[in-house]
């Protein structure tokens, strides 16, 4: 597909003439602003299967030039939704050293430092990711604010890595780790609405689940992530830092924004 970036000529404001998804309707992310939020309280914690991986298991960290993601084995599955959604990914979106905010999406209009997202797709109809990316009940996202606070042992487990990741289509295997870890203790109290991919091609098929607690990485944490990956490839003359990789809020239109918990 045709490239694009966060800024510039190839920046979101241009993503739609490529990818004419970016322009639609159900877009990614919104500010889960008070006003938009309903109570539901058929919404049930949400339960992860198999997350607990082995270190025995291998798993491919990845440099796309437009985040950092690690691949996830499909026997990771989630309950607690309309169907059975199995793990593909998970990837970051930050901000850098001068801006720490960088998350994609914002509460009550506050942009958290990072935001985590664990892409699942839903495996009761669908064989595989590529098949239910652009289906309107194809993905299921958990979106996991971040902020600066303790340091987080979970996101070690990958961090410690990224120097092998550092340039554009760089990928290793790593051992895997309980992904668990990286999510908040309540799985119970989230926000829930319908969206799309905040990347091209912008697929209006994403069931979003965010995480009303944030989890904590430390300052060196959030410094290594900020420092140590870069959207050029090593060939390339000139290193362009990775970070700023987050979409701005899209319009929520008239989108109600489901809670399952009360405020
Ligand atoms: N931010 S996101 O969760 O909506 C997202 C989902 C998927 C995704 C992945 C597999 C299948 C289907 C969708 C890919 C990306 C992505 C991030 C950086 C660069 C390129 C793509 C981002
Ligand atoms: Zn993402």
């Amino acid at each position: 597909g045709h490239k694009w970036t966060y800024t510039g000529p190839d920046g979101e404001e241009h993503w739609h003439e490529h990818y004419p998804f970016c322009h639609g309707t159900f877009q990614s992310p919104i500010d889960l602003n008070s006003e938009l939020l309903r109570y539901d309280p058929t919404l049930v914690p949400i339960e992860v299967w198999n997350y607990n991986l082995s270190s025995y298991e291998q798993l491919t960290l990845g440099n796309n030039g437009h985040s950092v993601q690690l691949s996830l084995p499909r026997r990771m599955h989630l309950s607690g939704l309309p169907h059975r959604y199995s793990a593909a990914q998970l990837h970051l979106h930050w901000g850098s050293p001068t801006m720490p905010a960088g998350s994609e999406h914002t509460v009550n209009g506050k942009q958290f430092t990072a935001e985590l997202h664990v892409v699942h797709f839903n495996s009761d109809r669908y064989p595989n990711v590529s098949v239910a990316a652009d289906k309107s009940d194809g993905l299921a996202v958990l979106g996991i604010l971040i902020e600066v606070g303790d340091y987080n042992p979970s996101f070690g487990q990958f961090l410690k890595y990224l120097d092998g990741v550092k340039y554009k289509d760089q990928r290793i295997q790593v051992p895997a780790f309980d992904i668990r870890g990286l999510l908040p203790a309540r799985m119970d109290e989230y926000y829930r609405y319908d969206g799309s991919l905040t990347t091209p091609p912008c697929y209006p098929s994403v069931l979003w689940t965010v995480f009303r607690n944030p989890i904590t990485i430390s300052e060196e944490q959030f410094l290594a992530l900020c420092t140590s990956v870069f959207s050029s490839s090593q060939q390339e003359s000139a290193p362009v830092p990775l970070n700023g990789n987050y979409r701005k809020s899209q319009d929520s239109e008239d989108r109600i924004i489901l809670v399952s918990f009360r405020e």
